[in-house]
């Protein structure tokens, strides 16, 4: 820690802002003292400090929800219900300050934290409704004298490994079905962006989560997430973010057979055929590629535009792209923050210089924001070879990269080219071609005339190396129940 003036916040409920972790409702600080320090990626201001822990503050997380299991678990679920409601209406009641510490420490637009704070608010109030309708079934006995029963029991302690990308939506749609079945939980958030987490612990607090069911951890990444993947008393791991990381967690999960939840990278195609609705086209792709400055997974990667209409929908593309404002995400004109960190400004020069190199037209952007730091200018690509680099990798920046096709075949096979199956999205009217062309695109969400699709309402998560489980709608508590049956026999 230096003596460096942190900012402000000028927030309603300063209380809000933690520097520490929440261990058996205590905060605290790393056992060596350590901290970890985060800047506010538009200024570089001094944000706070995280603690930095390791496995022995993990442990002691992890042994806390063990004890506290065994009572939140036998809470009638209409009081856990009850307690999810109050946390749901706590972060709507705080939501401007919610969205100023995200903001400061993601660099996300205001009006996009306030809508990612109003999404993370949605998986809390929708696992508190469905904490009462965690059914189970009766079987039709295979046999004279016997009943047969199915109960769903909450697995255990669950581990939450989260990005910095939405720092609060992600635990929420974790935490949200795991706290709802009666299960407790250790949360890790980026070590960029913890204080959202930890804003959401002092909100669970006071809605009444009793100790030990939400702990959140913060520090070595390595240390946090070797102890949380061996020990035994974990039962569930849920991460989300990169898929070299996802599978090495899911390696050091096997010894303990743990139940895991894998959202991963995407490659998102972004199809136009040529009887789209041009302008909707242009609208979807906005939103699917410049949403939180193309950081995120099922933010298009891809665009692959019918060759009849490919000029007119690029020049429209990088018209509205070449109105959208940079900028410090406190601004209220600004619509595109700063990107994470320099080596996500690194990726996303190298894919657009790799492109170029092999013969690529920069339509709009292309460098580095005037403003310096991490800001990039929303940039638009055309005439992208298929060799080059961004066909294959997630870029997670403001690139969209445009690709012609001639047929719907050649559209559905260069779209499933890839390891990855998250998100894919199409424009097209004719009923036949929509039907055909979802059918054979071969990932877990696809949005159809639709550049939006991220709701608590909705069961997302991906195929392929994309991940494991279904997160959010009545699909996503499932990986937090185990399936118990009971032969009732003697009758
Ligand atoms: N699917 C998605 O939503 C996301 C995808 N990504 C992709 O991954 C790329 C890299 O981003 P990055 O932030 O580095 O993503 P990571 O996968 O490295 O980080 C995501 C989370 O995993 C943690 N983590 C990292 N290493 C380990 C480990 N060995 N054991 C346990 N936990 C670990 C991180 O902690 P810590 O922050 O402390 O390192 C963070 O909490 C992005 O450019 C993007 O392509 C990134 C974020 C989200
Ligand atoms: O990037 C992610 O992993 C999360 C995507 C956010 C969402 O749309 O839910």
């Amino acid at each position: 820690m230096t003596n460096e003036t942190k900012m402000n916040l000028n927030l309603s409920d300063p209380d809000l802002f933690r520097e520490a972790m929440l261990i058996d409702g205590e905060w605290v600080q790393a056992d060596s003292g350590e901290c970890i320090e985060i800047r506010n990626p538009a200024t570089g201001e001094l944000v706070g400090y995280a603690p930095k822990a390791g496995q022995a503050e993990t442990a002691r997380a992890i042994a806390a929800a063990e004890v506290a299991l065994k009572e939140w678990k036998e809470a009638l679920p209409k009081e856990r219900s009850a307690i999810l409601r109050k946390l749901y209406d706590l972060m709507h009641e705080h939501i401007d300050d919610l969205a100023m510490i995200l903001t400061a420490e993601q660099g996300k637009t205001l009006a996009e934290a306030k809508g990612e704070i109003i999404y993370s608010a949605g998986f809390i109030e929708w696992f508190s409704e469905e904490a009462k309708r965690i059914y189970g079934d009766i079987i039709p006995p295979n046999m004279a004298g016997r009943r047969i029963l199915v109960e769903k029991a909450p697995i255990g302690v669950f581990a939450a490994i989260t990005p910095w990308n939405f720092p609060s939506a992600m635990i929420t749609r974790k935490a949200g079905p795991g706290w709802a079945v009666g299960c407790t939980g250790v949360i890790k958030p980026a070590s960029q962006t913890p204080f959202s987490a930890f804003a959401l612990g002092v909100l669970a607090e006071r809605a009444g989560l009793p100790k030990g069911v939400c702990n959140i951890v913060t520090g070595s990444a390595r240390h946090i997430g070797g102890e949380l993947t061996q020990n035994p008393g974990v039962r569930k791991l849920s991460f989300t973010g990169s898929t070299e990381i996802g599978a090495k967690l899911l390696e050091q999960c096997a010894p303990t057979i743990k139940k895991t939840s894998m959202e991963l990278g995407g490659n998102a195609p972004f199809i136009v055929f040529d009887d789209a609705d041009l302008d909707a086209a242009v609208a979807g792709a906005m939103a699917a590629k410049y949403r939180n400055c193309g950081q995120a997974c099922v933010a298009a990667n891809r665009v692959l535009v019918q060759a009849g209409i490919y000029d007119e929908f690029a020049k429209k593309l990088a018209e509205e792209t070449a109105k959208l404002k940079v900028g410090n995400g406190t601004d209220p004109d600004v619509v595109q923050g700063p990107l994470i960190d320099q080596a996500a400004v690194d990726k996303v020069e190298e894919h657009i210089s790799d492109a170029v190199a092999k013969g690529a037209k920069v339509a709009v952007g292309g460098k580095q924001h005037a403003l310096g730091g991490t800001f990039f200018e929303p940039t638009v690509l055309t005439d992208v070879p298929r060799d080059a680099l961004i066909f294959r990798d997630e870029t997670f920046g403001p690139v969209a990269p445009l690709f012609k096709f001639e047929t719907e075949e050649e559209a559905l096979e260069m779209a499933n080219d890839t390891p990855y199956g998250l998100a894919a999205y199409f424009y097209a009217r004719d009923i036949g071609r929509i039907v055909k062309v979802y059918s054979g695109l071969d990932f877990g969400i696809i949005g159809v005339n639709e550049g939006f699709i991220s709701s608590e309402v909705v069961p997302f998560g991906g195929v392929k190396a994309s991940g494991l489980g279904r997160e959010g709608s009545k699909y996503g508590a499932d990986d937090y129940l185990e399936i118990k049956y009971i032969a009732l026999g003697g009758l």
